[in-house]
């Protein structure tokens, strides 16, 4: 049996009226670490947002952690968000409140209530990437690295069954972006399913995956050279 959390078929991406890619048909099965490259404007964040159901998936089919793209409601959105992990370029934290208030934040916007299982589960998200300490900070005390580490936390609050990562790293400096990605790659041991876009060549080569490409409108899987 297929173990497939995403799943497209001859899908079309658009935005409003503009075509940005066709016959799409890719799968992703449940413990995969799954790049997205292509050129600037060849349509992966067009493709990531069909995906979170920002863009709505007007033509084929599409299946994601249960969800049926095509027939996706408005009010399905924020379920089938709860389901994702969804990680930006630019972090989206919340600056006027803690490391630990962002969170809570997500938390109770997800209907938790129980005030002890909702700081087991901010410490345990901290600890995975290895933020425990710094819970009591301010986004604008922590560096772009760290910041995007709480992003990902709070990415992992509600156990998502995938995780998209648009660019992930594009903010930070080289040395850092290894140090997100090792924190990528552990939580992807550890059993999560990821879908990352990216620019950085050199993290794919450091980190082999499979990999996705955006190109001439269309996306095709690419076997990585070794050298
Ligand atoms: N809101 C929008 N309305 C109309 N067209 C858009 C919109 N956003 C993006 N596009 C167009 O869709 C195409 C794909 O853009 P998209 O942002 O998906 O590419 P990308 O591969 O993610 O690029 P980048 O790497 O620069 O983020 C581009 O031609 C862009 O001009």
């Amino acid at each position: 049996m297929s173990e497939a959390v995403l799943e497209l078929k001859n899908a079309s991406i658009f935005q409003r009226e503009s075509l940005i890619l066709s016959d799409v048909s890719v799968s992703i099965d449940k413990g995969e670490f799954v790049y997205l490259i292509g050129k600037t404007g060849t349509g992966k964040s067009s493709f990531m947002k069909t995906l979170y159901g920002d863009l709505p998936l007007k033509k084929g089919e599409g299946h994601i952690v249960g969800y049926d793209l095509p027939t996706l409601k408005e009010k399905d959105i924020p379920f089938l968000r709860r389901k994702l992990g969804v990680v930006f370029q630019d972090f989206k934290l919340l600056n006027d409140r803690t490391v630990s208030d962002n969170l809570h934040f997500v938390l109770t916007a997800t209907g938790w209530t129980d005030k002890a299982e909702m700081k087991s589960k901010i410490d345990d998200v901290l600890d995975k990437v290895d933020m425990k300490t710094k819970a009591f900070k301010y986004p604008y005390q922590l560096s772009g690295g760290e910041q995007q580490r709480v992003a990902i936390a709070r990415a992992l609050l509600n156990d998502p069954e995938l995780i998209l990562a648009d660019e992930p790293t594009g903010n930070l400096d080289p040395q850092t972006s290894v140090e997100v990605m090792q924190v990528l790659q552990e939580i992807n041991k550890n059993g999560n399913t990821i879908l990352m876009a990216t620019h950085d060549y050199a993290l794919l080569l450091k980190y082999p995956s499979k990999t996705l490409k955006c190109d001439e409108n269309q996306i095709f899987e690419v076997v990585q050279k070794t050298v």
